[in-house]
């Protein structure tokens, strides 16, 4: 099988000559702004897609790792610090003004909470009316006749021009914002979330709305969600994203029936087992996700990754107490960037107990019921005298000599499965010829 690596900042073929929109590194940064600048959130971190024209592209990810900072990018809400979105071959982040302005008509966003996206002071009409008035679009007569048309279209009734939005269910609510939506008549929709606020029984009515808009109007979304049972039954492709990154993207079934990337597995590995015979284990993520603002070197993943490489002196080393040793390689990343206060350190210094447990506490906790083979323990003494004096980098850089591998050292690159597949996947254990599949490792460790 041929393997087809491209680096993360690549100008990444598409393979299709559809694409609407093509992102390439993209990053958007938020700044505190402080007034020494300081380390920035990087909530997107160089990602490279296309999306393709009549397609929906679902975006999926942990709570925090940048689903919603990608799509207001896509739509120039929010300023992207480098990287390109070309729509239609246009660069957007290079817009201002009224180009910008103009542009916008093509692009609009659902979001989440119809009861909060929604004035309570204005009447659906003018809700729906409100993107006609700022782009002056024809006349008074003809935009309240046009918004008429869209309550119609999508399901509500033409009086209800007149209501306001608290006389409404929530479904009626998301379908006011849908109307809104397509007022100016955009090509691209970016729906955040826009089914999970909504009860289960009106899900399906607005996904079943929202999938006869794209066949009518041609429309091609982004569709942002934390229900993956309701991203497979809606998206033609997938981006799975963690850490600001995409760590895989492709069609569809083919991710969820046979996912590449370790971070796909486990995320999927949540969802409940349909076949009752099944005897795969659940994957556990241990921990949350680092702080963007300090990510780790190497991997995006490799804090969490259930099919981190190991060095080969350890290959053989019993799995529960590998995840022990990532979890404590986590808690001390967490250590080493929490803000102790003169307090703390104080109390430290004292004797007294602080919030950060002693080593001995976090070693108990971890290592307590567990075999310990001594060469692993003199490295943990070794990595306890530095956390006892305070120096987690030190520490850190204990572990990573002895426990270290190419997850934490190097960032890896997206590997094709050939050159005209259209999945890809963020992970070093994809170079066959050093390391063993994710799919190998996991299956022997979670089986
Ligand atoms: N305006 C902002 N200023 C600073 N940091 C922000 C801002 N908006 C988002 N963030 C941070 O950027 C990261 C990504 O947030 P984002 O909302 O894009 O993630 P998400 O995947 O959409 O999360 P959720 O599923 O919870 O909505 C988070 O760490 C978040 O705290």
């Amino acid at each position: 099988m041929s393997q087809q690596a491209i680096q993360p900042d690549a100008d990444v073929p598409s393979g299709n000559d559809d694409a609407m929109i093509e992102v390439r590194d993209l990053k958007t940064y938020y700044d505190n702004g402080g007034l020494f600048g300081g380390t920035p959130v990087k909530a997107v971190d160089g990602v490279s897609f296309d999306i393709r024209r009549g397609e929906t592209l679902g975006l999926v990810g942990e709570s925090g790792c940048g689903k919603t900072t990608l799509g207001r990018t896509l739509l120039q809400l929010e300023e992207a610090t480098d990287g390109t979105v070309a729509f239609d071959g246009v660069d957007i982040t290079e817009l201002d003004g009224d180009e910008l302005h103009e542009w916008r008509r093509n692009a609009q966003m659902v979001f989440q909470d119809p009861h909060s996206s929604l004035n309570d002071r204005m009447t659906v009409g003018e809700i729906v009316r409100e993107p006609l008035d700022v782009h002056e679009w024809e006349t008074p007569r003809e935009r309240r006749q046009r918004v008429k048309e869209l309550l119609a279209t999508v399901g509500l009734q033409r009086e209800h021009y007149y209501r306001y939005p608290h006389q409404f269910s929530g479904g009626q609510r998301q379908r006011i914002s849908i109307a809104r939506t397509l007022a100016l008549e955009p090509d691209f929709v970016v729906l955040d979330e826009p089914v999970s606020a909504l009860d289960v029984s009106v899900q399906a009515e607005i996904i079943n709305l929202l999938e006869d808009l794209q066949e009518e109007f041609g429309l091609t979304y982004l569709f942002i969600a934390h229900d993956l049972s309701v991203v497979r039954h809606i998206c033609d492709r997938v981006a799975v994203m963690y850490l600001g990154n995409i760590m895989e993207i492709g069609p569809t079934e083919e991710l969820f029936a046979n996912p590449s990337n370790p971070y796909t597995h486990s995320l999927l590995s949540a969802i409940p087992e349909p076949d009752p015979t099944s005897t795969r284990e659940r994957i556990t993520l241990h921990g949350t996700p680092p702080n963007p603002r300090y990510p780790p070197s190497g991997c995006p993943f490799s804090t969490r990754c259930p099919a981190r490489i190991r060095p080969e002196e350890y290959r053989d080393l019993d799995d529960e107490l590998w995840t022990r040793l990532n979890t404590l390689r986590s808690t001390l990343h967490e250590r080493q960037r929490a803000d102790r206060s003169v307090r703390e350190r104080l109390r430290a210094a004292m004797g007294r107990s602080t919030r950060f447990g002693t080593v001995d506490e976090i070693y108990d906790e971890l290592f307590g019921d567990v075999e310990v083979p001594s060469k692993v323990q003199s490295v943990l003494d070794e990595i306890a005298t530095h956390v006892r004096n305070y120096d987690e980098d030190e520490a850190l850089a204990v572990f990573h000599e002895e426990f270290g591998s190419v997850c934490e050292a190097q960032t890896p690159s997206y590997h094709q499965p050939s050159s005209d597949s259209e999945r890809k996947s963020l992970c070093h254990r994809h170079d066959d010829e050093d390391y063993r599949s994710p799919d190998d490792v996991l299956d022997q460790r979670h089986r």
